[in-house]
């Protein structure tokens, strides 16, 4: 514990505020590629990058949205139409979640969607974010996270409702759930959802803190399965697919679906309330002021 406590320490700090270690910055354009192969299918939004191999059945989703994956509506909108096509579609297997983007999994929820705008916008946001989370978090198909970068907050929920996570090798890259950190209160499924996946006692801890953590420390604490050299990540992700898709599909999506069904049964029974709940925390001064300074930070952390 007093580990991982030092190693956050290394983060820079304002205020009551950390961020993760920097470094990497990025460019805002990115290129599409799209394949002619007929078993492949391709497609592109400007965000979402779908690359399905009717061979294999497996779907690579991958992020594209410069500089850091943000979670934005727009982002969320696109990714859930990407899997809402890829659960409808039978060739589909399996899904392998990962970035485009250099050093970045995703930023998490994108806090310029948090800031600054008015109260119907924030209950629109909200609802995507609660729609990818029970999209994904009961959704039919294999899913593997290729963390190939850092994944705070929102980007660690995401990885978290996935069946495997295998993260990069890389000492620089974090992952954790530090919404404490930014002055602001994971809701009660993100909670339920590290709880489920690395038990009561690490996500007490892990949460009150808003600790991240190395991939090593992640492996330790069984918030990542596995962890690789960036260059095996992809091929990993493909190999353990390969594993899932040995077990018969419908056993697998039962025992999945038993598993997680209570979870996800209790957000839908509180939506509104939740979304009521986000509505009013976000809009409260204290929590835009300092969402504000944490934005400026960011935007001042240049090295
Ligand atoms: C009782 C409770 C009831 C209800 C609940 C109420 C509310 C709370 C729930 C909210 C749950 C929140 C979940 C979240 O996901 S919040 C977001 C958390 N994310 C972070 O803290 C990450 C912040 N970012 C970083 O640490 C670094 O940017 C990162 C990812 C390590 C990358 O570092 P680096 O490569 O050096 O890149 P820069 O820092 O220079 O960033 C480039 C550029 O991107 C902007 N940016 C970064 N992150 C975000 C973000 N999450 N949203 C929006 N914009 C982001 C950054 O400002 C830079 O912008 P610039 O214009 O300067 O290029």
């Amino acid at each position: 514990m007093a580990a991982v406590l030092r190693r956050g320490a290394k983060f820079i700090s304002f205020g009551s505020s950390q961020l993760l270690p920097g470094g990497c910055k990025h460019g805002r354009t990115s290129t599409l590629s799209f394949f002619s192969s007929s078993n492949r299918n391709s497609s592109s939004s400007s965000k979402i990058k779908v690359d399905l191999d009717g061979s294999t059945g497996i779907a690579v989703v991958k992020f594209q949205s410069p500089p850091v994956n943000s979670m934005s509506l727009d982002f969320l909108t696109e990714l859930s139409i990407s899997l809402e096509k890829l659960e409808l579609d039978k060739s589909c297997r399996g899904v392998i979640l990962t970035s485009g983007q250099p050093k970045i999994f995703s930023a998490g929820l994108d806090i310029l969607d948090m800031y600054g705008k008015n109260p119907e916008h924030y209950a629109e946001f909200w609802k995507s974010v609660q729609d990818i989370w029970l999209k994904l978090y009961s959704y039919s198909k294999i899913t593997i996270a290729g963390i190939n970068g850092s994944c705070p907050a929102g980007g660690c929920l995401m990885a978290m409702t996935c069946d495997y996570r295998i993260m990069a090798d890389d000492p620089r890259y974090r992952i954790g759930l530090n919404e404490t950190q930014l002055g602001i209160v994971a809701p009660f499924w993100f909670m339920d959802t590290i709880v489920n996946t690395v038990g009561h006692r690490t996500a007490e801890l892990s949460l009150q803190f808003g600790l991240m953590y190395s991939p090593s420390d992640a492996l330790k604490i069984g918030l990542v399965d596995q962890v690789v050299p960036e260059e095996k990540v992809l091929s990993t992700a493909t190999e353990t697919m390969t594993q899932f898709m040995a077990i018969p599909d419908h056993a697998r999506e039962i025992s999945k679906s038993m598993l997680r069904k209570p979870t996800v049964d209790r957000l839908l029974a509180f939506r509104d309330a939740d979304t009521k709940n986000f509505v009013s925390f976000i809009s409260k001064d204290s929590i835009q002021k300092s969402l504000g300074m944490y934005l400026t930070m960011l935007k001042q952390r240049k090295v």
